[in-house]
């Protein structure tokens, strides 16, 4: 066990600050921090509380995707200046590409990360995490968009053992794998809490509200994710995710509905045995595996209170009312680009929904009739992922314009 200097790609949002709470919490043996943070990126929505964290931390560069340099600047200057700390001036890049900048950032130096988290949101995390693999620093992904769309280009990017999986559901896999060999494996099965809908039929989903979706039964997240779980998009991405990560074929991933959220996913191996990973739902146990990876951090997360009692279930997807599961396994057998246009679709159809110029039921209906006609490329590369992207976004803006 050794510190690691960590770079959190994503620090103002749900998984970021998070992890910050982990680094917070985190010792060594001899008392001293475990983690560090040497740099942060976000989007810019929330200069005040990136400007605080990257005082708090002391962290040598910030990035923020947008171009407001100057004002982060001098939010940073007077937080430094109020703390005492005259003089504090981390690198600060900004614009479009600054996340991918931060990914790589200080690689080769004394001062590079051994852990590049990215908590980003959306497959604009795609270049940042290609960028962090680039350098010999463990990919910590809670971006699971990017492995998505990026597919193979993401997997041959990674060197053995570097990409770790911070999504709680791979992270429940990969620890339940440490029990077998590849060829003892049998199935993933996948959890899905159900979302908050969880039970109605179709027709019982055609009223309800951008607010009603963002209210998840048991998980308190950004709100893609969040409405991605209520769509169970979320599922159906999480089913592509296992098998580009475990190398385990899509037929032999289920996902099952487990509305406590527990259970974060399961092995089962060839001789009828299951590995089930339990938890309270509380991703900062997955955030700190994925920082110190493959050891554990003592203390990220309350365990489980067998003294009380507690009912666990388990129930079968509703594939009629909520068909974004096969929807997302039909687009991974396709292979190529189809998965990146599943999810540019869902991306550009959810922000809709949560503009109120569309209903719920809009948003997986119009991923698969983009799906539908879309020719997939006959090599996956970069260039191509980007143009189907780009492609997939303006049709579904185009059919999306014609409901309400
Ligand atoms: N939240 C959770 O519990 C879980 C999340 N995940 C996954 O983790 C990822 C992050 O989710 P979550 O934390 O909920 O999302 P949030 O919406 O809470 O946070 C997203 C973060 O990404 C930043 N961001 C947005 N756009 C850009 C950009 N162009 N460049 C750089 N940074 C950007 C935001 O910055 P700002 O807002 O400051 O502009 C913010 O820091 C998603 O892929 C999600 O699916 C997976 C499992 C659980
Ligand atoms: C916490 C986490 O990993 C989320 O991705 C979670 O899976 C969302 O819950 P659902 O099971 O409802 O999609
Ligand atoms: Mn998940």
């Amino acid at each position: 066990m050794a510190h690691r200097k960590i770079i959190i790609l994503g620090s103002t949002g749900s998984i970021g600050t998070q992890a910050i709470d982990v680094v917070g919490q985190a010792t060594l043996p001899d008392g001293s921090p475990r983690f560090s943070v040497s740099a942060i990126s976000a989007g810019g929505g929330n200069l005040e509380l990136l400007a605080q964290q990257a005082v708090s931390l002391r962290v040598l560069a910030v990035g923020i995707s947008t171009h407001d340099a100057g004002t982060l600047r001098s939010l940073i200057d007077s937080r430094a200046a109020a703390a005492g700390l005259a003089g504090f001036a981390p690198e600060i890049f900004s614009g479009p590409d600054a996340s991918t900048v931060i990914a790589a950032w200080g690689a080769g130096t004394p001062e590079g990360a051994e852990v590049v988290l990215n908590a980003i949101t959306g497959s604009i995390g795609l270049a940042p995490t290609l960028a962090a693999l680039g350098t010999s620093a463990i990919l910590a992904l809670a971006n699971k968009e990017s492995l998505i769309v990026g597919g193979a280009l993401v997997k041959e990017a990674a060197s053995p053992g570097q990409l770790v999986p911070v999504d709680s559901e791979h992270s429940a896999l990969a620890q339940a794998l440490r029990a077998g060999t590849a060829d003892e494996v049998q199935k993933l099965i996948v959890t899905a809490s159900g979302g908050p809908f969880r039970g109605r039929s179709r027709a019982e989903l055609a009223d309800v509200t951008p607010a009603q979706a963002l209210k998840h039964p048991t998980w308190d997240m950004g709100p893609m994710v969040t409405t991605n779980s209520a769509t169970l998009v979320n599922k159906g991405l999480e089913v592509i995710e296992a098998h580009l990560l475990f190398d385990v074929p899509l037929e032999r991933i289920e996902a099952v509905v487990h509305p406590q959220s527990v259970v974060h996913s399961m092995v089962q191996f060839t001789d009828g045995s299951t590995m089930a990973q339990a938890s309270p739902p509380d991703m900062r146990l997955p955030i700190a595996l994925g920082l110190g990876w493959p050891e554990r951090v003592p203390g990220a997360a309350q365990a489980c209170d067998w003294t009380k009692a507690a009912t666990w279930t388990f129930e079968p997807l509703d594939n009629v009312a909520f068909p974004a599961v096969e929807l997302a396994k039909e687009a991974a057998r396709r292979g190529s680009t189809c998965p990146a246009v599943y999810n540019a679709a869902n991306e550009e159809a959810v922000h809709a929904f949560h503009a109120g110029r569309i209903g719920f039921l809009d948003i997986v209906d119009t991923i698969a009739q983009v799906l539908g006609e879309h020719t997939p490329s006959s090599q996956l590369t970069l260039q191509s992922v980007l143009e189907a992207e780009e492609w997939a976004r303006a049709r579904t803006n185009e059919l999306l314009a014609t409901k309400g």
